[in-house]
């Protein structure tokens, strides 16, 4: 597999599975994303870095069409999820089905922890209890959940703690079996061992799922991401693996962000 775009240096371990190409988004008349060029893949880590404005989250919120619901914006260009345009091949309910997304701050909806994680399989058709149930349990064990909760599922999502909550998020996420979680700084709002416990989740997550994480957290980045996409200004400056991103950047803009000359 080619990398893609002039600033991607990824090698190609596994197969791609989202693929954006020459990728402008406007916000009105403000040139937000800059002829970005990425290829996402499959069953790794990818973190998208940058100083506050670069363009992290927006292109993140592209990847689900999120900005779909932006008054002025508009996107040009192409992402495709497994080789299939998600603006042409996909309406937004499936394609958010196979991309999930997790916020900055937890969101439990204002429901119980169980009915928060059958949420989405009972909006996509799934009624007998027995299979509900297993998901429920399944999904809050992927998200390392289930041992806390196990007794309290009908409690509101809302009196976990703020870690908790967050892996909530992440149950609710994996319960439409996704294929790819976006997390934008899943962890900024939590405390250090909740923020210890989200990032082995993520890792562990791997496994099954691909995973775009939006972080400005450095270390973060080094200790979870296979690849790591340093943006600047809108454009995508450098794409490489994690190791020569942080010990040998090709650029010497990431190279001064990363030594915190800027940003
Ligand atoms: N809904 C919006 N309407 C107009 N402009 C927006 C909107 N969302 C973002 N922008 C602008 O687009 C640019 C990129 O924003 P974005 O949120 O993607 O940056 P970021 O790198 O994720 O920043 P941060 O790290 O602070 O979250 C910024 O200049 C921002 O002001």
């Amino acid at each position: 597999m080619v990398p893609a775009g002039a600033g991607s240096e990824v090698a190609p371990v596994h197969k791609t599975r989202i693929s954006v190409e020459n990728v402008n988004l406007y916000y009105g008349d403000h040139h937000a994303l800059k002829d970005v060029s990425i290829d996402i893949p499959e069953r790794e880590i990818t973190s998208f870095i940058g100083p506050s404005g670069c363009g992290k989250s927006t292109l993140l919120r592209c990847l689900n069409r999120m900005n779909d619901y932006v008054k002025d914006c508009r996107v040009e260009g192409s992402i495709k999820l497994d080789g299939r345009d998600i603006y042409a091949d996909y309406n937004t309910t499936l394609l958010r089905q196979r991309v999930g997304m997790v916020f900055q701050h937890p969101n439990p909806f204002p429901m119980s922890i169980y009915d928060n994680v059958a949420y989405g399989p009972r909006g996509a058709g799934v009624k007998s209890r027995s299979e509900l149930d297993a998901l429920v349990e399944d999904s809050l064990r992927r998200a390392a959940l289930w041992d806390e909760v196990k007794d309290k599922l009908k409690e509101s999502g809302l009196s976990l703690s703020g870690g908790q909550q967050q892996r909530l998020c992440i149950a609710r996420a994996i319960a439409v079996q996704p294929e790819v979680l976006l997390m934008d700084e899943p962890t900024s709002a939590l405390d250090p061992i909740s923020t210890v416990q989200v990032e082995q989740l993520a890792m562990e997550l791997k496994r099954d799922y691909t995973l775009v994480v939006v972080t400005h957290n450095m270390q973060q980045a080094s200790r979870i991401s296979d690849s790591v996409a340093f943006f600047l200004l809108g454009e995508l400056v450098e794409h490489a693996p994690t190791t020569q991103m942080f010990k040998a950047p090709r650029d010497q803009r990431t190279a001064d962000y990363l030594t915190g000359r800027f940003g």
